[in-house]
């Protein structure tokens, strides 16, 4: 391994030849930035993340050390909440291949990130940023050479009707309502990117995750009503059995999916209240403007959409699917590539199994070709 970096809060130290650990052809133009923000973007704090040590990530066969993770790290200084934490995976540094990193540092391998964002209809609390442990075993287990670090998020959920809270944090962690979710998201991006600056990257969820994931490259963070924040978008987003369009379902349950509908106004009103022109606005298929959105997005070059729906899912239709292909087939003009990758499997045994990884790498390698 030719360049290895490693970021230290408080000062960066260098290793190795002096290049940037990315491949380094990210656009300035796919960077939404907004200034005087009203409030400043989140700043990693140094103790924060080096309160939270590396700890092995093992070969299932083997139990030989294949990455390093750091878990429930919070992304918000302030927040005491689990809800706002993110988990972070490396693939092995050579000088760390047996001993872990010091806490306070990031060793970045060259290479793009993936940062996952799980599903559970916004409010299920019993889906976490653990969904992707799969998934990131998997890939460090097979260590593709392409991937920097990984990432999955938390972000604050919807009330669950089945679930009570089990505690005042929980219930503070449990009382989101649009835009909490996506403001959360971007909050753990804005983190994630300031400790790796200049990361290119792909953006993939799960479910509901998908939703947060296009409303990351949707809308600016002001448009959601939320104050200005530096983030870099993705080069590319995966959805894996996504929710695009809410309304429409509602309006008009797809064929053997009627029995949802009811399922579906009740966590939808549970995310995004009572007014349907905000459904709307807030799923990709259906916002005002896709030709808008995804100009802007596209504008950096080199932008991929991969969709993934498994044909034996039974909460989410493939019609899902369908409408936002067509409406990035329309908006994007070329300028995104849309691509359809198999799966198979219910809603969630996409994550349960190790149905991701594959994908996520495919879409990765073919980002640079
Ligand atoms: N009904 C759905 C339809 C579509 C997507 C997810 C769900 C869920 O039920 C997710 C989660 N297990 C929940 O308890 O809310």
């Amino acid at each position: 391994m030719s360049c290895l970096t490693a970021f230290l809060f408080g000062g960066v130290e260098r290793r190795g030849n002096d290049t940037t650990p990315s491949s380094g052809n990210m656009q300035d133009t796919s960077v939404f930035s907004t200034t005087p923000a009203d409030k400043p973007s989140p700043s990693p704090s140094p103790s924060i993340w080096a309160s939270r040590p590396w700890t092995p990530v093992r070969s299932e066969d083997s139990s030989a050390i294949i990455g390093w993770t750091k878990a429930r790290v919070s992304y918000l200084d302030s927040s005491p909440l689990e809800q706002q934490t993110l988990d972070v995976y490396i693939p092995l540094p050579p000088e760390h291949s047996t001993t872990p990193p010091p806490a306070g540092t990031l060793p970045l391998l060259p290479g793009k990130w993936i940062i996952f964002i799980h599903g559970g209809a916004w409010r299920d609390p019993k889906i976490l940023s653990s969904a992707f442990i799969p998934a990131a075993r998997r890939l460090l287990a097979t260590n593709p050479g392409e991937i920097s670090g990984m990432a999955s998020l938390n972000y604050r959920l919807s009330p669950h009707p089945d679930h009570p809270s089990s505690s005042p944090d929980d219930a503070a962690g449990r009382n989101a309502h649009h835009p909490d979710h996506i403001a959360d998201v971007l909050s753990g991006l804005s983190f994630l990117q300031q400790l790796a600056p200049d990361m290119e990257y792909v953006l993939a969820g799960h479910s509901c995750g998908a939703t947060l994931a296009f409303q990351v490259v949707m809308r600016k963070p002001e448009r959601w009503g939320l104050p200005g924040m530096q983030i870099r978008l993705p080069r590319a987003v995966v959805g894996f059995n996504g929710l695009y369009d809410l309304a429409g379902f509602i309006a008009r349950p797809d064929e053997g999916f009627e029995d949802l509908r009811e399922a579906y106004v009740e966590f939808t009103r549970g995310a995004f209240g009572d007014d349907e022109s905000v459904w709307r606005d807030v799923c990709p298929t259906t916002a005002a403007d896709p030709g808008g959105w995804v100009g802007e997005w596209a504008a950096g070059g080199g932008q991929k959409v991969c969709l993934v729906q498994s044909p034996e899912d039974t909460l989410v239709p493939r019609g899902q699917l369908e409408g936002l292909w067509a409406v990035l087939e329309d908006a994007g003009k070329g300028e995104v590539v849309v691509e359809e990758r198999e799966a198979s499997g219910g809603h969630d045994a996409i994550w349960m199994g190790e149905g991701m990884a594959p994908v996520l790498v495919e879409v990765l390698r073919s980002l640079d070709q």
